[in-house]
């Protein structure tokens, strides 16, 4: 049977990028990509007429509330749509038996550990943003049988969206010097790779349904990958300075390498 499969949060990172790279897969995968403006996962209605119109066998849910910071002040936002919606959305998966490929993070996790965080580690979040994750986890394996959540870490697109590979190198369009913590260790994980992950999920028929964890296996500091950022483009005009704390408002755990 080939595998029809609904995208949701198309427009971000993760669903633009798994867009470029559908073609790889055409033999055996059609997608359907709906952005935030086409299907607001907010929205119960235009969930079950998306879903009832459609034959979808699997969902990748990459529509997320992803701003670290901006959860602090209005964490109710992320809660709608990180965990509350996720909610939903497993409800209709159930009822039109579709298998849910959720995107989780590394930010569920506080830290204390020092070797990598397994599936079986307890969760406890420091911030908003991954309680809000957590959440949604919680309401998933809760609510479907057919699941696969796949928790990932410091993801980046070198074409598309926020995320701190392009933070980096927007930096060094205006600044002189650029101040980067040593006081978080985690895995930078590509999108085209996570992508790549989880078509092979999808052709995959004996991977039993869960949750996993899958990132790129270096791990660094965040500025051992600004360092690493600048190299790729060989960036020389730049003064990077390691501080060993840059004041945000969220705590981040400072060790989420996921294994
Ligand atoms: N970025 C990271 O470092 C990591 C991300 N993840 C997870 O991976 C997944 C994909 O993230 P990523 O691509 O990086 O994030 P992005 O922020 O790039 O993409 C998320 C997309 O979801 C959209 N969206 C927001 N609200 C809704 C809604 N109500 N209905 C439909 N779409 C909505 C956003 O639209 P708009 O921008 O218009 O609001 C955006 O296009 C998320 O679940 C995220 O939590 C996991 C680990 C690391
Ligand atoms: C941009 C920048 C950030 N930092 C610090 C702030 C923070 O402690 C750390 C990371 O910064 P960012 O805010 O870019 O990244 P952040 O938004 O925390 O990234 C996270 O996003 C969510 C969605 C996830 O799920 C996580 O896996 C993770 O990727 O680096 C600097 O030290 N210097 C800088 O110039």
């Amino acid at each position: 049977m080939r595998n029809n499969v609904l995208v949701t949060g198309a427009g971000g990172q993760l669903g633009k990028t798994i867009q470029d790279l559908q073609s790889e897969k055409k033999n055996d995968i059609d997608f359907t990509f709906l952005s935030k403006a086409a299907l607001d996962i907010t929205n119960i209605d235009d969930l079950q007429a998306c879903f009832a119109s459609n034959n979808f066998n699997f969902c990748i849910n990459c529509a997320a509330y992803t701003n670290v910071e901006q959860a602090e002040i209005t964490p109710e936002i992320a809660y709608k749509i990180n965990a509350e919606s996720v909610k939903n959305l497993a409800e209709v998966c159930k009822k039109h038996n579709v298998i849910l490929i959720h995107i989780s993070t590394d930010y569920v996790f506080d830290g204390t550990k020092r070797t990598p965080y397994i599936t079986k580690d307890i969760p406890n979040p420091m911030n908003e943003y991954g309680k809000s994750k957590l959440l949604g986890e919680q309401y998933i394996a809760r609510i479907l049988k057919k699941y696969f959540i796949i928790r990932s870490s410091w993801l980046y697109s070198r074409e598309y969206g926020h995320n701190f590979y392009r933070s980096i190198l927007n930096k060094v369009k205006t600044e002189k010097e650029i101040s980067v913590t040593t006081d978080q260790i985690g895995c930078p994980t590509d999108v085209v790779n996570l992508s790549r992950f989880l078509f092979d999920l999808i052709l995959d028929k004996q991977k039993p349904y869960g949750l996993y964890h899958f990132c790129d296996k270096k791990e660094m500091t965040w500025y051992d990958f600004a360092k690493s950022i600048l190299a790729e483009k060989n960036i020389k005009n730049i003064k990077l300075i390691q501080v060993d704390h840059f004041k945000t408002l969220a705590k981040r755990p400072k060790y989420s390498v996921l294994g």
